[in-house]
Order: C-alpha cells, then sequence, then structure tokens
C-alpha cells in the first residue's frame, strides 16, 4: 500500500533518517574543530511532539518563540534545559510560562522584555535565569526581503550601531538575577552565501571584545543563528549546510580573542527538516486552454504551503508512482483555494498525469506544516514518519469537527 493510500491526501511525509542525519553532519564538524557547542533546531520550521522528540534522541537542544512551542516541547518532554526562547514580543505570561519551565536559556530581544524579565525575577529572588542578547549586527543577508533579520532596520534585537546592546548587556550584568551567558544574531533565512555569516561572526566577537574590555565581561556562549540555505529545485545549488558552520568555525578559530573560545551554538530550522520532507497530493481537475500553460489543481496548496505566495519560493514536483519518470510537459501546478496567487509551482515539469495520480512536491519539510492555515475551512493534512520502512502517523489529519470546535453559537 502507498503511503497516499495508507494516510490519505494531502500529507506531510518526513524522511527521518535524512532530519537525523543532518543533526550529525552538524555535530561532525563542531567535532572536527574540538568546539563547544549546541544545535539549537529553530522548531518555528516545523513544530510537532514527534519533532521535538527527534531532536531530543539527537541531543540537539531547541529554540522556541511562543508559549506554543513551548507547550509542544513540553508536550513532548523536551529537556527543558536545552530550550531558548526566542520573540521580538514575548507577553509577560509567555516569560511567566518560560520561567516556570525552567527553560535553560531565554534571548532577550528588548529593553521592554529585559524590563519584564527581571521584574518577574524579583518575585522569585531565589532565582536566576541564564540569558543571551539578541544582536542586531548591521549585516544584510542576500535573500528574499522577508528572510533578512540582521539589518540594521529591523524588528528583532538590539541594535549595536547606537550602543543600545550594549546599554543592555550593562543593565544585565548589574542584575544578579540575570546570568549573561553572551550574544546572539541571526542575518536571514534561505542565505546561500557564506560571507555574512563570516561577517558576522567577525562583528560579534569584536562586540564581545569590546565588552570583555570595557564591561569586564567573559562570554561562555555565542550564538550565530541559523539561515543555512537548501534546495528547492534542480537549479539551487547551496553548500552543504554544515559547511557554512566549517567556516564560521575557521573564522573563529583564526580570531585572536582576549578570552576562551565560548561555546558556538547555532539555530538550523529550514536545514535540518526541508529536505526531508516532501508533500502528497492527488491531482484532480485540469483546464486546457489553447495557447496557455495548463493548469494541473491538487487537493491541498496554499492552505498547507504558503511559501509560493509569500515568497514566491520555487519547489519541483515528482510523480509519486514513478519519480523519474520523464517530464513530458509544462504546467502550472494548482492548489483548490479561492486565490488565483494559489499557485504551488508556476512551471511544474511533469508526465501528463490523469486525475487520481498522486503527486509529490519536494522539500517542503521546513515552513510548510508550521505555517498552514484553515483557510477556506480546509483541515491541516496529516504528518508522516517514515524510518527504517516504518511509516507512522504523527500528526492526524484535521477533521470538519476540529473546525468548528471553537465556534460558538449565536443564536
Ligand atoms: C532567531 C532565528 N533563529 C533561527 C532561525 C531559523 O532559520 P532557518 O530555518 O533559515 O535555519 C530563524 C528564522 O529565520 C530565526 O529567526
Ligand atoms: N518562514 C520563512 C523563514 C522564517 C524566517 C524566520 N525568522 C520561510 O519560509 O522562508
Amino acid at each position: 500500500m502507498t503511503l497516499a493510500q495508507q494516510f490519505g491526501t494531502p500529507a506531510y511525509v518526513y524522511d527521518v533518517a535524512a532530519i537525523r542525519a543532518q543533526f550529525r553532519a552538524f555535530a561532525k564538524v563542531f567535532k572536527a574543530h574540538h568546539a563547544k557547542y549546541a544545535i539549537s533546531y529553530a522548531s518555528k520550521a516545523f513544530a510537532t511532539v514527534a519533532m521535538y522528540q527527534v531532536a531530543a534522541q539527537e541531543h540537539a537542544h531547541v529554540d522556541v518563540v511562543s508559549g506554543g512551542e513551548l507547550y509542544t516541547a513540553q508536550a513532548a518532554q523536551f529537556p527543558m534545559a536545552h530550550v531558548s526562547f526566542h520573540g521580538n514580543n514575548k507577553s509577560e505570561a509567555e516569560l511567566q510560562q518560560a520561567l516556570a519551565a525552567h527553560v535553560g536559556t531565554i534571548i532577550i530581544d528588548n529593553f521592554h522584555e529585559l524590563d519584564l524579565l527581571a521584574d518577574l525575577l524579583k518575585q522569585q529572588p531565589a532565582r536566576t535565569q541564564d540569558v543571551l542578547l539578541r544582536v542586531t549586527p548591521g549585516i544584510s543577508a542576500h535573500t528574499h526581503a522577508y528572510d533578512q533579520t540582521g539589518q540594521t532596520d529591523s524588528k528583532f534585537g538590539f541594535d549595536v550601531d547606537s550602543g543600545q546592546a550594549k546599554a543592555a548587556a550593562t543593565r544585565v550584568l548589574a542584575d544578579p538575577q540575570l546570568h549573561l551567558l553572551g550574544i546572539h544574531a541571526h542575518i536571514g533565512s534561505q542565505i546561500f552565501a557564506v560571507k555574512g555569516f563570516v561577517a558576522a561572526a567577525k562583528r560579534l566577537l569584536a562586540i564581545l571584545t569590546d565588552w570583555h574590555e570595557t564591561l569586564d565581561f567573559t562570554p561562555t556562549v555565542l550564538n550565530l543563528g541559523g539561515g543555512f540555505g537548501i534546495a528547492y529545485t534542480d537549479s539551487d545549488d547551496p553548500l552543504p549546510a554544515e559547511d557554512f558552520v566549517a567556516a564560521i568555525l575557521d573564522t573563529i578559530a583564526a580570531a585572536d580573542l582576549p578570552f576562551a573560545t565560548p561555546a558556538i551554538w547555532i539555530e538550523p530550522g529550514r536545514s535540518i527538516v526541508g529536505p526531508a520532507g516532501y508533500q502528497l497530493y492527488t491531482v484532480g481537475s485540469r483546464k486546457d486552454v489553447p495557447g496557455l500553460k495548463p493548469f494541473v489543481a491538487v487537493d491541498g496548496g496554499m492552505g498547507d504551503n504558503i511559501r509560493p505566495a509569500l515568497y514566491q519560493a520555487d519547489y519541483q514536483a515528482v510523480p509519486a508512482a514513478d519519480p523519474h519518470a520523464e517530464a513530458t510537459e509544462t504546467v502550472r501546478l494548482v492548489g483548490k483555494y479561492c486565490e488565483s496567487g494559489d499557485i504551488l509551482i508556476d512551471q511544474a515539469k511533469l508526465p501528463h498525469l490523469e486525475a487520481g495520480a498522486v503527486v509529490a512536491v519536494l522539500a517542503t519539510g521546513a515552513y510548510g506544516y508550521s505555517m498552514a492555515s484553515n483557510y477556506n475551512r480546509n483541515p491541516r493534512p496529516a504528518v508522516v514518519f517514515a524510518e527504517n520502512g516504518q511509516a507512522k502517523l504523527v500528526v492526524r489529519r484535521e477533521s470538519y469537527a476540529d473546525l468548528t470546535k471553537n465556534d460558538l453559537s449565536y443564536l
């Protein structure tokens, strides 16, 4: 029986061995460089109980960006000491939840949060909290504008050039309940060039050196974020994600630091789960107009993968029954949503597929399920983990009853 027959479509399928292999490839580079490290999986890319469990099995840390992600990690019994809590507008309730859960690290993003956290800790005088400061190092990554986060004009983090980052460090160091581990920067996502990461590493080391000299601060952690680009189609040719890390570690090793090299943390999301996942859809209607590219419609679309509509992201599809079948036509692979922009692949090269055929859209493991919606009241698809020849349902397909379970009658 095929996965589509067993679990229905649309469905997200993950090759768990590929997820594990990427965690291990990162770990291998760190070990080869004799670096102290943490691989903190950016769980926004794909956050489910099963995924937090796999991350824990791989001895990874995770980063969470909301109370909901933290709750899911707790539900998965993920070790809280290995959780970093991110976010540019953490609420008081979220900070309370993080403190109650004893998350390992809170990554402070702004002065408002710093005040909130300091006040909450005063109510528990015996407690301290490890923190990192997220800084905006003023480095622009070459990627989609919505995927840039390291430039000065960003909503994330303390600005370095204006002195805000140092002012924040001064306040944290003066607070006996906050234990400053070091700094964090994330320059963006789906980045192909190493040079932004190398520049960021140098800039962060310069900041830490300044803080060492002027604030008498010795860092124990330098967190360089994630953002390593992946191949979505055959025309993408990124470096293996672990090679970005090797370049970062070489840069750090070459630096002449006045303190012992801190532990290096990274936060890969997309590179861990993106290539490992694909989506299965069933072909339905087809519209052929002479002189126009045909529309081939599938049973999902922008509700389960918003990335083409949001970032003009490209994907590639293959027939699930015969992934290597020769392409004989170029079609628009569209979804079933009531939007003209609901185009999964604008130029899908496929053999002629009849209604009922199952098509696989590749490399959809990151920011697909996690950004899915119920637009048009479509239930979110099932998620399946495949490993060692076994396939296991790890997220049930939503039912129509799930769609109305929070609706209240107005009669
Ligand atoms: C702070 C932070 N860390 C890590 C990531 C993960 O990025 P990616 O999935 O590109 O590796 C993001 C998302 O861009 C982020 O904002
Ligand atoms: N959701 C984005 C990346 C996330 C950026 C998170 N800071 C994407 O699919 O490309």
